[in-house]
């Protein structure tokens, strides 16, 4: 077993993300889901058009369908009927005439151009309606053509695809009712210490309410995994012990709060050593040093830290990327880092990455950010009342306010 007390090297949080998506694998069983419940499920296999969309040449705008070759100057163009959408349009056009369409409405045989009524004079003559136009059109202007938007046999999403909002507006565009995608990642957590009590009770002295299973849920959910919530469990081996069999054996991951840094009063480290293998890392960022990663059996195994801010930040950092690729998402979005100027002065020791949480917005000279109020990881307002973090790397120490600092807007799990 390893000493606690033995400082061990600490691993940026780069190497600690790449340490454990070296290690996992993403999930491979298939379920198929209605359109209507795929929101933010990873595609199984790539979704290829069998159609074109649109299906066939239409009017962009509502006007006159005509051949622009049939325009000349002061020459009117007769109306020889009218094209709504929804209903097909079967006359032969004769030449030098025009349809009066709708948007959406098929474009009638022969004809190539499209004409909005605004840029046309109407007359009537003998019940003839006749058109001028007032310019001369490019030949296909106001028309949709058929495949423009998909072509039929393209690949329109990849497999590992995590399908957000307008996703499923395009998937219905091509008549699909149902996908094929990975089953949901299921993750089971828990709290556990003597301290902590379920809100809504009375709060006896010394004791606190447990928080850290309700951001962490919400932040799961955010991820679109299935949350397991085994509930607040006391200082008690058996339980413990008993919660972490029940996770093993009904979910795909475990992540529990609190019980990785050097206190004595947890029993969860030497469960986790009785039950299978996991390694306490020390990772250089603040808040979220102490961080636990390893394999219960078949389940994956992450210790949050207990201060409630360092469980936000290592779930975000550090296990949302490995959630990630559990649950086949391809092509994860990196981070984007954005430059900003800082209001106020920050302190900082240089040893860890520091990850305070700030407030950014815009004004006329460009980006900014301010933190708001207390770093401390024990400190969930300081969060709360944030939308990105201030990162400052290792090595740097406090700033001067007005200093340009790179910000990290929060990630779908916080935003
Ligand atoms: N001597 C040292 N002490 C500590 C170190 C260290 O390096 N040397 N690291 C500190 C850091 S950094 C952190 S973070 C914490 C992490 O400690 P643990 O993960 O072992 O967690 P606990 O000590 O059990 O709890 C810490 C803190 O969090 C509160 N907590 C726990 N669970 C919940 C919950 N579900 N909801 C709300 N709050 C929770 C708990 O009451 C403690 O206040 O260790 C430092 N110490
Ligand atoms: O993880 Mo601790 O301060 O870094 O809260």
């Amino acid at each position: 077993m390893q000493d606690a007390r033995v400082p061990k090297p600490m691993l940026s949080a780069e190497q600690a993300v790449m340490q454990m998506l070296a290690e996992v694998r993403a999930i491979t069983q298939q379920v198929t889901v209605p359109l209507n419940q795929a929101l933010d499920r990873v595609l199984a296999q790539p979704v290829i058009s069998s159609m074109n969309v649109p299906g066939y040449d239409n009017a962009a705008m509502d006007g006159y369908a005509l051949r622009a070759g049939d325009i000349q100057p002061n020459q009117p163009l007769a109306v020889a009927g009218i094209a709504l959408a929804g209903h097909a349009f079967t006359d032969k056009v004769p030449s030098a005439s025009c349809v009066r369409i709708m948007t959406g409405a098929v474009l009638p045989a022969g004809l190539d151009t499209v004409v909005m009524q605004e840029q046309v004079t109407l007359s009537e003559t003998d019940m003839q309606q006749q058109i001028l136009c007032q310019l001369v059109p490019a030949v296909g202007e106001h028309v949709r053509r058929a495949g423009e938007d998909i072509c039929q046999g393209a690949q329109v999403f990849a497999a590992g695809h995590k399908l957000r909002p307008a996703d499923l507006g395009l998937l219905a565009s091509l008549g699909i009712a149902q996908v094929q995608v990975l089953r949901q990642l299921k993750v089971a957590i828990f709290s556990c210490g003597d301290e902590l009590i379920p809100p809504g009770q009375a709060l006896p002295e010394g004791h606190i309410y447990d928080s850290n299973r309700y951001v962490i849920a919400a932040m799961l959910q955010r991820l679109g995994v299935e949350v397991l919530d085994l509930g607040l469990l006391p200082d008690d081996p058996a339980a413990i012990e008993q919660a972490f069999l029940r996770a093993m054996a009904q979910a795909d991951v475990l992540i529990t709060s609190a019980g990785v840094s050097v206190g004595d009063a947890d029993y969860t480290r030497q469960i986790l050593h009785k039950l299978g293998q996991v390694n306490f890392w020390q990772v250089a960022i603040k808040p979220g040093k102490p961080f636990a990663f390893g394999k219960l059996q078949a389940c994956w195994f992450f210790g949050l830290p207990g201060n409630p801010v360092a469980a936000v930040v290592t779930l975000e950092q550090l296990v949302q990327p490995v959630l990630r690729k559990l649950s086949g998402e391809g092509g994860q979005p990196s981070a984007t880092l954005l430059k900003a100027q800082c209001d106020v002065p920050l302190k900082k020791q240089p040893g860890r990455r520091d990850y305070q949480r700030g407030w950014y917005w815009q004004d006329t000279t460009g980006l900014k950010v301010k933190t708001l109020g207390s770093q401390s990881s024990g400190m969930l307002s300081s969060i709360a009342n944030a939308n990105c973090y201030i990162v400052l790397e290792r090595d740097s120490g406090s700033l001067p306010a007005g200093e340009m600092v790179s910000i990290l807007p929060f990630s779908v799990m916080l935003g």
